[in-house]
C-alpha cells in the first residue's frame, strides 16, 4: 500500500506532571480518507492531535506526515503539511481583516502580490466567504469565523486537515453548510468530534480513543452500531438518532 499521509506508531506521551495521556497509539491515514477521531472526555484526542504538528513531542514512538518525521528540524514543513483548525476560531484569527488573517501564513512563507491575493481568494471561495474578505473577523458571526479559520488553514494547501470539534456551536444550517464544504474539499481529513451523526455523515472511518489507547478502528457505521463498544467507552448517540435508519445523503 502507498505511504500513509499520517503514520503514527506506538505513540506514548506523559505530561510534565507525570500524567500519562497516550499509551502506544497506532494510526495510519491514507490520502483522501476522512477519518473521525472519537472518544470520551479525557481520552487523549487533543493530546494526539497536538503531536501531529509538533506542539507536543512524542515520549515514545513516532509520527510522520507523508514520510517526513515530526521533529524539530522539520517543523516548518510539517506545519505546512498539517493544518489544524482549533475549536475556537478566535485562537486563529487575530488580524484586522479576513484578508490579512487568511494571508498571514502564506505571507510568512514569502508569498506576496497577486499570488498572495489569488491564494487568499481561492481559500475563501472554498469556504464560501469570499465576499467577506475586507471585513474585520470580529464583525463576523461565530459560524462565519469558523469558516474563515478553515480558510486560514486551507490557504497553506495542507496534505491533512485536522479539525477539532468542527460542528460545535454551529446552528443546524451552518453545521450542514460546513459539512458540504468539508465534503467538497480534495484533502485528507481527521476530525475530532463528539457529534456522532456528523461523524457518520462525513467520515466513512472512525477511530475510537479511550484511556489513551485505540480501542476501535473501522467503519463509522460499524462503530456506532456496536452497542457494547459504545457503552464501554461512554459514547452516546443523540436521543432519537439511529445510525441504522439515518438517511444516506443524496
Ligand atoms: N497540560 C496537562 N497536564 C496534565 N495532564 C493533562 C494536560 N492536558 C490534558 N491532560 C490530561 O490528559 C488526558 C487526555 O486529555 P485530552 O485533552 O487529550 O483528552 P480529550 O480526549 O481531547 O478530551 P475532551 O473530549 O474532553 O476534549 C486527560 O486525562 C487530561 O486530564
Amino acid at each position: 500500500m502507498s505511504t500513509p499521509v499520517l503514520d503514527v506508531r506506538g505513540l506514548a506521551y506523559a505530561y510534565p506532571d507525570g500524567h500519562q495521556a497516550l499509551f502506544g497509539v497506532d494510526l495510519h491515514v491514507h490520502q483522501g480518507e476522512r477519518v473521525a477521531l472519537l472518544g470520551p472526555n479525557g481520552a487523549g484526542k487533543t493530546t494526539l492531535v497536538l503531536h501531529l504538528n509538533g506542539i507536543h513531542t512524542a515520549g515514545a514512538g513516532s509520527v510522520s506526515v507523508s514520510g517526513l518525521p515530526v521533529e524539530k528540524a522539520n517543523l516548518q514543513e510539517i506545519r505546512r503539511r498539517v493544518g489544524i483548525v482549533f475549536q475556537d476560531p478566535d485562537d486563529q484569527l487575530f488580524m484586522g481583516t479576513v484578508r490579512a488573517d487568511v494571508g498571514f501564513g502564506p505571507a510568512n512563507l514569502g508569498i506576496k502580490g497577486e499570488e498572495l491575493d489569488r491564494r487568499v481568494m481561492h481559500a475563501l471561495e472554498q469556504v464560501g466567504m469570499a465576499e467577506y474578505v475586507d471585513r474585520p473577523p470580529h464583525h463576523l458571526s461565530f459560524g462565519q469565523r469558523r469558516r474563515v479559520a478553515v480558510a486560514t488553514v486551507l490557504v497553506m494547501e495542507p496534505e491533512i486537515l485536522v479539525l477539532d470539534e468542527p460542528s460545535s456551536n454551529l446552528d443546524p444550517a451552518s453545521r450542514r453548510e460546513l459539512a458540504d464544504i468539508l465534503r467538497s474539499l480534495d484533502v485528507t481529513v481527521l476530525m475530532v468530534t463528539h457529534d456522532l451523526p456528523y461523524a457518520l455523515e462525513l467520515c466513512p472511518r472512525s477511530v475510537v480513543l479511550s484511556g489513551g489507547t485505540v480501542v476501535a478502528d473501522g467503519s463509522t457505521y460499524d462503530v456506532l452500531t456496536d452497542d457494547a463498544l459504545m457503552t464501554a467507552h461512554r459514547l452516546e448517540l443523540p436521543f432519537g438518532f439511529d445510525p441504522r435508519t439515518a438517511a444516506p445523503r443524496p
